[in-house]
């Protein structure tokens, strides 16, 4: 009885079934998001080293699969090349294995959830929710300029592909940032200064998880 009136409470629960153990471990996970370009992998590596976090980029993880030969190798590399997002299953997997593998209990999660079923696949399958996400905030024209000068030898750094990425952000990205916002868990950083200035808003942010912070 009185099923209708009590359906929304249900909903309402299950949004929060989220305990953020890994295994016996409680752990503490940053989402770090941003355009192409806007410099999430060069601000997660001075992170790591001042915070003890463990840095786990997606695209770095789904780029090792391709290089190991596995079974969705191809998959992965055709959708990279289109600037596509690869289904949550392949990532997630790659993630949970990363974070096992590392021991750690703090992680950087870099350029991921990308869209809507990356977000609510991480939470339902690993009931882990961030702490905050990180939000780095640059132009289009500054990230073109940078991904044309990364010299990383990356298929997708090409203005074609760029494009691409581009318009996926701000397509499937960018209402993620959203939905995180509405929940008061966006910490928005200035990403267009040099490298040192953004990294100095950066500390402020971490400053709680300092190895001698109280
Ligand atoms: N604040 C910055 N100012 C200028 N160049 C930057 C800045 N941050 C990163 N870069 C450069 O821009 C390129 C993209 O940075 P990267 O950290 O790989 O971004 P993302 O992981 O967000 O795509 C790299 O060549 C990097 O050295
Ligand atoms: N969650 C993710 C992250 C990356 N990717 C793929 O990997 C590509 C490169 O991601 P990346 O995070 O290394 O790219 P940058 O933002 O660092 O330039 C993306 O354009 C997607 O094709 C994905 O499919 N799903
Ligand atoms: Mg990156």
């Amino acid at each position: 009885m009185g099923s209708v009136v009590e359906a929304p409470t249900v909903v309402a629960g299950q949004e929060e079934v989220t305990d953020n153990m890994l295994g016996d471990k409680k752990v503490t996970v940053v989402f770090v998001l941003g355009g192409p370009g806007s410099g999430k992998g060069t601000q997660c590596a001075n992170i790591v080293e001042h915070f003890g976090f463990t840095h786990l980029s997606a695209g770095d993880l789904l780029r090792a699969e391709i290089k190991s030969g596995s079974e969705n190798g191809t998959m992965i590399e055709n959708m990279i090349k289109e600037g596509k997002i690869v289904p949550s299953e392949v990532t997630i997997k790659l993630l949970q294995e990363a974070m096992i593998r590392s021991g750690n209990d703090k992680f950087l999660i870099d350029g991921f959830p990308r869209n809507e079923e990356n977000r609510a696949a991480f939470e339902n399958v690993t009931k882990i929710s961030p702490a905050f996400v990180l939000f780095f905030d640059c132009s289009e024209e500054e990230m073109e300029r940078r991904l044309l000068g990364r010299n990383q030898g990356r298929v997708d750094d090409n203005i074609e592909t760029i494009r691409k990425r581009f318009k996926v952000f701000v397509e499937s990205s960018l209402p993620v940032i959203e939905y995180y916002n509405a929940k008061d868990k966006v910490k928005k950083i200035d990403a267009a200064k040099p490298i040192s200035e953004v990294f100095e808003d950066v500390k402020v942010i971490f400053a709680p998880y300092a190895p001698n912070a109280a």
